[in-house]
């Protein structure tokens, strides 16, 4: 790794839609600065990006990798972000650190729909961005064509910042639209000047007048310029797109072929001349924290395959020395890193991204600092909601006691993960994602923890309630063995209670008929039936009360009314209509408006109930549709939205409330093969 930085760093993210080439674009900026001398590619597995074994098997980045180069003097940090709409909390937790983004995104539409998200996210959070075109050599829509479709879902405007030139499919050079000098590619080598092509002239005209009228939206003089038809000198287009990308207020867009390394150093000279400097981000991110002590924020939790703790940080202020105390914890080293490789540094100054070993119990997101409480929290990108479940169970039954703190250590390393112990169902469920996701923490429990686990459909917790009242049943329990016999004799009343009630027991007990003492026993009883019943699962909106019995003055206890509640309950219940309720979760949907009417009969054929649509105030050209919808049809809901909106459906959820299950459905549940775990037969 080089170490001959002369002057400043920029801190850059490369994200965009899944296998855009982000890695390879990685690759090539390693190489064509120097950093590595040897290209690896994606086919052989032997990138700087994706060197998780994880990502090496998908062939797909599922976490993300930083690296650093050097290039003209000024360090390069790259943030290689995962692409799947699986791991973008991985994206949003790295890009709260950056000074700017490379969004890479390939030249067909339909994927280029797929960006809407993430440009909302950096430009909820300001974050200056750049877009890349890759494959253009397989670009088999125009030029025109691919910065429409981008222009559709950028509520910033685009400016394109060069006019590629085609040679069919195949990129071969590039007009630059500041000083409107074309080049021409060259396989491993710099491109090089050649005359300006004339067929391209009127395009190229076109395109560059609508990126200066861009510019001068936020700049008078330049727009005076233009009314008055005066050429802008370059310098002042150059100012101008430094500070309308460093304000978030344009989005340059560049073309190239990341595998063979075209626009490659265009796009490096670019970052060099008009990212923001670390500076500039720091202020605007601290504006509101006063003082000079040093802070920075965790971007991403690492264990490592020997299991030591990593956390990669944004140092925003200040300068980080070994085995500085960052909130009451003492670093345990700071590694510069290459993918895997860690380069041991003394010091991280303002501005860099650098890995510190052993912050135990700080998380990703937190805001670390030399004072004692941090007083100050950073804000951090927002944690996403899990959508997708498998129930998990280790293959070795005595491994059962190791998998809590292996799972601990699985969410530090991402919080888009979550796990619960079911309350009724018992069964351990790990959240996530989707089933890529959650096949990858799979995989992390075996590879690293040495965990290996098996997974079914989580069961759907079902419960079962009443219909009709009982107005009396009888319960005695009269046991003769030896010594004193046990004694208890009750008569209950079993009642339906609205939906949502839970469950209340009352007495009428007049008389001492069931002496005071016995009478906890009876509800104690009443209570263990209703956790199981008669249809196998816990029975809720009941009410009970105690009307009449009777005892014996040696014989009875609270166990035995006990176990009279329990015959009474297990000879009243049935008489009451038991009937099978499910958990209704109220969701809401958001969905390109195209995909709306899709959306809403997915819905509707998963029994779900839709309480309203509308687009939505914040984001233009989307929806949000909100319904409920059974818990057994949410377990593969997110895979069907994502395949009917281009991947870029998703969704919020809670539980509501429970309701009846249609009569025919409850059958098949009941025969072990209804919806959800419970034998899932959809
Ligand atoms: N034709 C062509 N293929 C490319 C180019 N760049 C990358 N690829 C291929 O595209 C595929 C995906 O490349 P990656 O670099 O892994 O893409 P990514 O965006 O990092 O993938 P994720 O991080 O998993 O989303 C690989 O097969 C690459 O070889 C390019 O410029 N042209």
């Amino acid at each position: 790794m080089n170490e001959k930085v002369k002057s400043g760093s920029r801190n850059v993210a490369i994200v965009g839609p899944y296998l855009s080439g982000k890695t390879t674009l990685l690759e090539s900026l390693l190489f064509v600065t120097g950093a590595i001398s040897r290209k690896g590619s994606i086919k052989d597995s032997n990138t700087v990006g994706d060197s998780a074994a994880e990502s090496r098997d998908r062939h797909m980045s599922v976490e993300v990798s930083a690296a650093s180069t050097e290039y003209n003097g000024t360090r390069f940090t790259f943030v290689d972000c995962p692409g799947s709409v699986e791991f973008a909390q991985e994206t949003y937790n790295a890009l709260i650190g950056v000074d700017a983004a490379i969004v890479v995104c390939e030249p067909i539409r339909d994927r280029v729909l797929t960006l809407a998200p993430l440009f909302k996210f950096l430009d909820d959070w300001e974050i200056p961005h750049i877009v890349f075109v890759n494959k253009m050599d397989r670009a088999n829509i125009h030029v025109l064509e691919t910065l429409h479709a981008l222009k559709a879902v950028s509520s910033r405007p685009l400016v394109a910042h060069q006019y590629p030139i085609m040679q069919g499919e195949q990129l071969t050079g590039f007009i630059d639209m500041v000083s409107e000098q074309a080049y021409q590619y060259h396989p491993g080598a710099p491109a090089d000047p050649i005359p300006f092509p004339e067929s391209l002239k009127e395009e190229e005209h076109t395109a560059r007048a609508e990126m200066l009228e861009a510019l001068a939206n936020f700049d008078d003089h330049l727009l005076e310029e233009l009314l008055e038809d005066i050429e802008p000198p370059q310098e002042e287009i150059l100012k101008d797109l430094k500070m309308e990308l460093g304000a978030d207020l344009v989005v340059p867009v560049f073309f190239g072929v990341a595998e063979q390394d075209y626009g490659v150093r265009p796009l490096i000279e670019a970052l060099l001349r008009e990212a923001p400097e670390p500076e500039t981000t720091a202020e605007r991110r601290l504006k509101n924290f006063k003082g000079n002590t040093p802070i920075a924020q965790i971007l991403k939790t690492y264990y490592t395959p020997q299991g030591g703790k990593l956390s990669l940080v944004r140092v925003w202020r200040g300068k980080l020395t070994d085995g500085l105390v960052l909130n009451g914890v003492r670093t345990g080293g700071i590694y510069r890193l290459m993918g895997q490789q860690q380069q041991f540094v003394n010091e991280a100054a303002a501005g860099e991204i650098v890995a510190l070993s052993r912050l135990e119990g700080i998380k990703t997101g937190d805001t670390i600092s030399t004072e004692q409480p941090s007083a100050m929290q950073l804000p951090k990108a927002e944690q996403l909601e899990p959508v997708y479940a498998l129930a998990i169970t280790p293959e070795k039954r005595n491994d059962e006691v190791k998998l809590s703190g292996a799972i601990t250590k699985l969410l530090e390393e991402d919080c888009s993960l979550a796990w619960e112990q079911h309350g009724d169902t018992h069964e351990v469920i790990l959240w996530g994602q989707g089933e890529i996701h959650l096949q990858v923490a799979l995989d992390r429990l075996r590879r690293k923890y040495n965990l290996p686990m098996t997974t079914h459909l989580p069961q759907v917790p079902y419960k079962e309630t009443i219909r009709k009242t009982v107005a009396s049943v009888h319960g005695r329990y009269k046991h003769q063995s030896g010594g004193h016999g046990q004694f208890g004799d009750v008569f209950l009343e079993i009642k339906p209670l609205p939906r949502g009630e839970g469950f209340n027991f009352n007495e009428t007990i007049v008389g001492g008929v069931v002496p005071r003492q016995y009478i906890p026993g009876v509800e104690m009883g009443v209570r263990e039936f209703l956790a199981h019943g008669p249809l196998g699962f816990p029975v809720v909106d009941v009410a009970v009360t105690l009307t009449n019995g009777s005892y014996h003055n040696v014989d009875s206890s609270e166990q035995a009314f006990k176990q009279a509640a329990r015959l009474a309950m297990q000879t009243g219940i049935p008489q009451a209509q038991p009937t099978l309720l499910e958990p209704i979760l109220r969701i809401e949907v958001t969905t390109p408006s195209e995909f709306t009417s899709k959306v809403l009969q997915l819905l509707s054929g998963r029994r779900g109930q839709i309480l309203g649509y509308e687009g939505r105030n914040d984001w233009q050209g989307w929806d949000n549709v909100v319904a409920y919808l059974p818990q057994a049809e949410m377990q593969d809901f997110i895979v069907e939205l994502r395949s009917l909106t281009l991947g870029v459906g998703s969704f919020h959820w809670a539980y509501d409330h429970l309701q009846e299950v249609p009569e025919k459905l409850a059958e098949r549940v009941l025969a072990g093969n209804g919806n959800g775990g419970n034998g899932n037969g959809k």
